[in-house]
Formats: structure tokens, C-alpha cells, sequence
């Protein structure tokens, strides 16, 4: 029953965004914008603007500095890209020249600098041309730089840092910024002092012109706002937008907020019987806090046939992006993603893993350990702003380290009005925490459970964890330190190898970037044939039934098959531009995933996916 429930309930969601979407809001059309943006908007097929947006555009065409707080995946990027390529199209024509750029871009990581790079320029493609954004990543030195500021840009997307760095090295002149900044975009604005960043825009406010608009842009607001606003903002006018007066809660409601209470120690077993019995929808977007629980249950799940990749600030800048465009196109099903809440720490300071046995090391070992500090990339981070596609559900293996953190890491499903599922393990340590989330979404500590923003996962019982107990304790020793620390060192020495020697190939071969797979196998130890599968006796009568809703649930919601990227690589049959991966996405022929999940829609009352037939058509 609960299963139905969880189903109706999701089928409601959906209702619900269609009812949302009869409002009677004002179209693109009677904004006066620019009618190349008009078609831009159109080839992305955007029928109406979010509520976000509606607001928002026309008070920034006014010229107004906005302050704009609105929940995750509302649509904020656009809320402010639409107006300021207006605005450089309506000053310019889109033709005249100036001697600096007309727009900063300013956000707190590497990832959504190049997310909304790639929006601008895919805005900038129904411009004629001749417009030009560029984004200012980490690892550029000077020289490369300088090239990238060369023109100048119409618009710059960076870190506060790159920009400090363009200052100090005299790339960007501010002179020529006075006469020709006039729009500066904090996005994630909350984030960015956070991130480390004061200095920086510190540095950068003197030489913004006081006629610059300036549009502070985050879901969740917080001093460091209130600092950020009287260190940019000039203009007196500020408005401060939240989507929905009447509704003060900054998570979505197409967003169903679950928990599960275990032990620290029983977190994999939980992961597993939510995975291995289908108990939530795919995408799977998994949070961990450090590096080492993520190639820990990496390597755990391989145990068991489910496939996933890593996604943390050791990897390779271009590693990372490729990675989240693989899991965005749907080649892979789960990804799991380090958030440590912090920013530049080397890796061995990383928070201790309390259930990780303590190992000796002795002083000489330690020393040597210490030698071998790897630093995370201090722009590194896919909590804020990344818009990940079709996310149907997210978990945090581990809680953030902060409310806010929650907010944001739920925040990647249940955008643009899609329905998504959020569950959170809570250990008996990560109770304070679960309180301080309550507490910020408005939850009331004395409110009835039934209240509550956060309750019980209802589809997962008792009987089918413990079903899976002995298999996954099992697997879990031999998931040892040393296990994990190979793994890491080997994924690392694969990415660097990969990003280095495939940066020109992929430049001339964008489509094959496509075929590199993140989620191969890292165990040394191959998966046992017998963990692939749960045998009948240890299937669980309820859960199977939950599990039959969900795939229900996820058919009534339409969800667009992400397979269908899959079928385009496999019809291009493009070659692997790595001579030693198996790039081709694995396919099976009862059309069971990659993830190697039990296709359990054969074994219902015998009617299996119906098998394609083969006609070997002789050419
Ligand atoms: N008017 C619209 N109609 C439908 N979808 C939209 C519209 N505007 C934006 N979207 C889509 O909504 C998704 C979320 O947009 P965006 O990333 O800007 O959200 P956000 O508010 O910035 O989220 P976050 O708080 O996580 O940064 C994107 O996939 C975007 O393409």
C-alpha cells in the first residue's frame, strides 16, 4: 500500500505543475525581449516563465539591482541571463566594441561556471555571432588567460579569483572596466564569501562602475548576503524576491524529503536494499563527505552489480565536467558525488570516517603519508546551482555538514517542477543535524511526525534489510583501507591520463567525449556471480510490491527514457577514442540496465520485455 501511496503521491506532484502552470502569468512574448532571445527561448521549447522569472525579468530590464532568492531548480539562471544579454544587445546592437567586458558572471565553482558558460553561449548562438563568453577556470596561467580577455569578451564567467588574478596581472584593465561593466552577477551569492572568496570581491568592488546593475542570485540566504549587499550593490533600489510570498519554505514541493534512522555502520546495507530492490527511481544522485566513502561504496556496490561513478574535487577539471555531462545524457544511472562543505583542504585532512578502524601508522609512515597530500580542487563542487538532468532521486549517504547544504543537495531533483525523491541515512550522531535541517525548512521540532518536512521512508522494511545483512557485511570487509586507497589511486591515474591525452582529441572529436564510461569497474576483485541477483527466498513479498509501484510511479510520470542517448551513441556507432576502455554502454537483451539490476520485469507473470527481433537485414 505504501508503495501506491508513494506513487499517488508522485503522480500528485506531477498534477500539481500542471495546475501551477494554468496560472495566468505574462509569456516571454510581453517582456520585451529582444526577439533573438524570443527564438533561443523557443528552440528550448520553455512554454512559460517560472514565477522566479516572471518577476525577476522585467525588474532587471527596468535596471534595478535584485536581489533574487528563489527555490532550487526555479529557474534562476535564466532569470538573469535573459535580461543582461538584452541588455548588451540593446546597448550594442550586438556589433559596437568596447575596451572591457560588459558582464561579469561571478559563481563559487568550477561546475556551474561551465554550466552557465554554455548557457550564455548557447544564448549568444541566436545572436548573429558576434558576441563572445568566455570562462576563467583554475588551472589557466597567465598567458592563457591574457588570450581568453583578449578582444575583450562581452561576458566573463569566473570565480571571484580569476577576476582578482586578471586585475593583479593587469589583464583587465580597470579603467576599461569603469567605462564598460555594466551588469555583475553574483550567483550563488551565499556561497561565494563562503567559498573563500571576501578577499577577492573585496578587491574587485572598488573598480565596479557605480552605474553597474548588480543581481545577487541563491535559494538560501544568509549574513554573508546581507555582506555581499552592501559591498556591490550601489544602487539603492533592492528587491528581494522569494518565488512564493505564501509559501516561505525554501525546497520545492515537487520534492519528497524521506529519511531512514541506521547505524553508521549499516549505511551500505541500507544503500543497497534501496538500489538492489528498486525502492527509489533513477537517477541516482548519492552524497557522501569524504573521497574515501565515495570510492568505498563505489567499490561496495560493484560487489553487487550496481555500477556507479565518483565525482570529487581530486579528479581533473575536465574529467569532472565530463563526468557530469556522461550522467546528464543518462550513460550511467548513479553517481556519487563527494560534498566535504569546505573548499581548499588537502585530501588526508579529510573529517575521520568515525567507523573506519583506527590504522597504526607509524611517525615515519605518517610522514611519508603527509608527502603524498593531495589538494581537492578548491572550485570544486556540484551541491549549488548544477543543473542535473532528470535526477529522480538524491541520498545523502551522509548528512551535509550544514542546513544549508541539505537544501542545496536536494535541490539537484525536483527542478523545473519535475517530481524527485530526497532520502537521508541519519546515524545516531547525525541527529543534531537532522534537527537544525527541520528547523530551517520550517519544520517544528514538537510538530507531529506527520507534519514534519522530513519523514519516515516508508517502502523499506525491516525484513528485506536484514535479508540482505549477511551478503552485504560480508562484502563490506573486503572493502578494505587499502582496497579503497588503490581504487582512488588508480581512478586518479585513469582520469589524469585520460584528460591529458584526450584533451586534443576530444577538441577535434567533441562526440567521442561521449564514449569515455566513468562507471567502470574498479575492484580488483571480480563481482561473485551470486551477489548479482537476490535470490527468491530472500525476497521480501512487500517490498516487491513497492518496488512494483515505483516502476509504476516512474511510468505514470512519463519519464522521458534517458536510454535514448544511449541508442543515438549506439547508432552512430562511433569508435572508442581510448584504445584500452570498453566504451560501448553496455546493453543487455532483455533491456535490463546497465547498473546490472535484476530484471525483475521478466519474472512478472512471464510477460518479459518483449525481445526485438533481430531481421539481419543482408545488405
Ligand atoms: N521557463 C522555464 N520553463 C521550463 N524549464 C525551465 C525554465 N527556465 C529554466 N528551466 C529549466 O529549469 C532547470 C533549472 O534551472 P536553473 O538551473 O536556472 O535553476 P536554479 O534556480 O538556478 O537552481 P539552483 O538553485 O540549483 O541553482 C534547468 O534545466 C532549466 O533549463
Amino acid at each position: 500500500m505504501a508503495g501506491m501511496k508513494l506513487a499517488e503521491m508522485q503522480g500528485e506532484k506531477q498534477g500539481a505543475k500542471e495546475e501551477e502552470e494554468e496560472e495566468d502569468e505574462i509569456g516571454f512574448e510581453e517582456m520585451g525581449l529582444d526577439p533573438r532571445l524570443l527564438r533561443a527561448i523557443a528552440k528550448r521549447k520553455l512554454l512559460k516563465p517560472t514565477p522566479i522569472q516572471t518577476k525577476a525579468i522585467p525588474l532587471i530590464l527596468e535596471g534595478k539591482d535584485v536581489v533574487a532568492r528563489a527555490k532550487t531548480g526555479s529557474g534562476k539562471t535564466l532569470a538573469y541571463l535573459l535580461p543582461l544579454v538584452h541588455k548588451i544587445l540593446g546597448d550594442t546592437g550586438g556589433t559596437a566594441s568596447y575596451d572591457g567586458p560588459r558582464a561579469f558572471v561571478l559563481v563559487p565553482t568550477r561546475e556551474l561556471c561551465q554550466q552557465v558558460h554554455d548557457d550564455v553561449r548557447s544564448l549568444f548562438e541566436h545572436c548573429g555571432g558576434s558576441l563572445k563568453v568566455v570562462q576563467l577556470t583554475t588551472n589557466m596561467s597567465v598567458q592563457t588567460l591574457t588570450a581568453a580577455m583578449a578582444g575583450p569578451p562581452d561576458v566573463v564567467v569566473a570565480t571571484p579569483a580569476r577576476i582578482s588574478v586578471c586585475i593583479q596581472n593587469e589583464i583587465l584593465q580597470p579603467s576599461a572596466l569603469q567605462h564598460s561593466l555594466s551588469t555583475l552577477v553574483l550567483d550563488e551569492a551565499d556561497l561565494l564569501l563562503s567559498y573563500g572568496y571576501e578577499d577577492d570581491l573585496r578587491k574587485l568592488a572598488p573598480h565596479i562602475p557605480r552605474r553597474c546593475q548588480c543581481l545577487l542570485m541563491s535559494a538560501t540566504s544568509s549574513p554573508d548576503v546581507e555582506k555581499l549587499k552592501k559591498l556591490v550593490l550601489h544602487n539603492p533600489v533592492i528587491l528581494t524576491l522569494m518565488e512564493d510570498a505564501a509559501d516561505e519554505s525554501i525546497v520545492p514541493k515537487s520534492v519528497q524529503q524521506f529519511m531512514v534512522k541506521c547505524r553508521n555502520e549499516d549505511k551500505l546495507l541500507h544503500t543497497l536494499a534501496l538500489l538492489r530492490f528498486e525502492l527509489v527511481q533513477k537517477k541516482c544522485l548519492i552524497f557522501v563527505n569524504t573521497v574515501d566513502k565515495g570510492f568505498r561504496l563505489k567499490l561496495f556496490l560493484e560487489q553487487f552489480g550496481i555500477k556507479s561513478a565518483v565525482l570529487n574535487g581530486e579528479l581533473p577539471q575536465n574529467s569532472r565536467i565530463h563526468i557530469l555531462k556522461e550522467f546528464n545524457v543518462g550513460l550511467f544511472d548513479h553517481l556519487i558525488a563527494t560534498d566535504d562543505g569546505k573548499s581548499s583542504q588537502p585530501v588526508n585532512d579529510e573529517p575521520k570516517d568515525e567507523n573506519e578502524p583506527e590504522e597504526d601508522v607509524s611517525a615515519e609512515k605518517r610522514i611519508r603519508k603527509n608527502k603524498k597530500k593531495r589538494f581537492v580542487d578548491a572550485e570544486f563542487g556540484v551541491v549549488r546551482g548544477v543543473d542535473f538532468k532528470n535526477v529522480r532521486t538524491v541520498i545523502n549517504f551522509d548528512m551535509p555538514l550544514t542546513p544549508a547544504g541539505y537544501v542545496h543537495r536536494i535541490g539537484r531533483t525536483g527542478r523545473a517542477g519535475n517530481s524527485g525523491l530526497s532520502i537521508s541515512l541519519v546515524s545516531p550522531k547525525e541527529e543534531g543535524m537532522l534537527s537544525l535541517v527541520e528547523d530551517l525548512l520550517g519544520g517544528d521540532s514538537e510538530k507531529s511526525s506527520s507534519n514534519k518536512s522530513i519523514t519516515a521512508f516508508p517502502l523499506l522494511n525491516r525484513a528485506a534489510v536484514e535479508s540482505l545483512r549477511y551478503r552485504a557485511e560480508d562484502v563490506s570487509r573486503g572493502v578494505t583501507k587499502i582496497a579503497i586507497r588503490e581504487a582512488r589511486a588508480k581512478e586518479l591515474r585513469m582520469e589524469i591520463l585520460n584528460s591529458d591525452r584526450l584533451k586534443a582529441h576530444f577538441e577535434d572529436n567533441p562526440t567521442d567525449l561521449e564514449l569515455l564510461k566513468h562507471d567502470k569497474v574498479l575492484s580488483k576483485r571480480q563481482p561473485a556471480v551470486h551477489l548479482q541477483t537476490v535470490p527468491e527466498y530472500l525476497r521480501d513479498p512487500s517490498t516487491e510490491a513497492a518496488s512494483r509501484q515505483i516502476r509504476i510511479a516512474r511510468a505514470v510520470i512519463g519519464e522521458k527514457l534517458t536510454n535514448f542517448r544511449r541508442r543515438k551513441l549506439k547508432k552512430a556507432g562511433k569508435e572508442d577514442p581510448l584504445k584500452t576502455f570498453s566504451a560501448k554502454p553496455k546493453r543487455r537483451r532483455d533491456g535490463s540496465d546497465a547498473t546490472g539490476g535484476f530484471n525483475k520485469k521478466k519474472k512478472v507473470g512471464g510477460q518479459g520485455v518483449p525481445k526485438k527481433k533481430h531481421h539481419n537485414k543482408k545488405r
